[in-house]
């Protein structure tokens, strides 16, 4: 299959921090997982994508269009959905307004068809009967979901979501998974995330950026399966393990390399995560 996005090489420098170093990926429909830990270049990573700041080097392409030419950039636009880790917000827009006038950024010309447009997007993030509140009135987690709104109204074919269920309470959170899994079915949705859960509920693939360097890019559970034999249970904390907390059974939970008769227990998605930051020299914290 061809796929959405196509990036070969993109490094971005902040002056001598190396935010993004020779990162290529392919993107293809389905829900695609970003994890790092902070200032791995994740938000960085999505503006690129978003074109919202170019890179240094390298190239990518979406849906073949090169966002390196103006003509490009149009097209690419066109086709993409951002939502910002802090979307900003005019306080004094309701909800309708907000999305329309993301809308009309979008270039969605027609009045009528365009509110239709609008009204939808509100619809399918369950705010239809608050679109007229005022966004400074709205709660965290319905903010959020205006935001998705915006990132979704215009129906794009490439989704950048950036930490859209931080802050928000674990039943919220759930249903924003709902929500940017129905995103994910037919279009091509990059979330980056520090929720380990969200990647393993919601993700086909997951990729990890640690020191703006790919560390991993597979399937959630090839992510999962490198921490196989590596987790183990003890009464003390272990002297071989990487990471190792007590649990609420009083058992101590290690991830590293376990002593010769360990009693092993079943990896976590996380335990894979913290298993790929060590190799890739980062702290692992846990
Ligand atoms: N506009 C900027 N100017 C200077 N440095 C920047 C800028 N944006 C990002 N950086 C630096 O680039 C690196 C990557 O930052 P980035 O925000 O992309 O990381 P992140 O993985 O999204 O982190 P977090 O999980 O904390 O949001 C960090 O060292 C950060 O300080």
């Amino acid at each position: 299959m061809t796929p959405t996005v196509s990036a070969s090489g993109l490094s971005l420098h902040f002056g001598r921090t190396r935010a993004l170093d020779d990162v290529s990926l392919r993107l293809s429909p389905g829900v695609t997982g970003l994890l790092g830990p902070n200032g791995a270049g994740k938000t960085t990573l999505l503006r690129v994508l978003a074109t919202a700041v170019p890179a240094d080097r390298g190239a990518f392409t979406v849906l073949g269009h090169d966002p390196a030419t103006s003509g490009g950039r149009q097209e690419v636009r066109r086709r993409l959905g951002y939502l910002p880790q802090t979307p900003g917000f005019h306080p004094d827009f309701s909800a309708f307004e907000f999305v329309d006038y993301v809308a009309i950024l979008k270039e969605l010309t027609d009045r009528t068809a365009r509110h239709r447009e609008v009204r939808r997007v509100l619809d399918e993030v369950g705010l239809g009967d608050v679109r007229g509140k005022r966004v400074k009135k709205l709660s965290g987690g319905m903010r959020q979901r205006v935001a998705l709104a915006a990132a979704l109204v215009g129906d794009p074919e490439f989704v950048v979501l950036d930490e859209p269920t931080v802050g928000l309470d674990p039943e919220q959170r759930m249903r924003f998974r709902e929500l940017i899994a129905r995103a994910g079915e037919g279009r091509t949705v990059l979330l980056s995330t520090h929720q380990t859960e969200d990647v393993a509920m919601l993700c086909h693939r997951v990729v990890v950026l640690a020191d703006g360097a790919v560390r991993f890019d597979g399937t959630p559970a090839e992510l999962t399966a490198r921490a196989a034999g590596r987790v183990w249970s003890s009464a003390e904390r272990d002297a071989g393990a990487k990471a190792g907390w007590r649990t609420g059974t009083g058992s101590f939970r290690n991830v590293g390399d376990p002593p010769a008769g360990a009693d092993l227990l079943e990896p976590t998605l996380e335990d894979g995560y913290l298993l790929t930051l060590d190799g890739a020299g980062a702290e692992v914290t846990a």
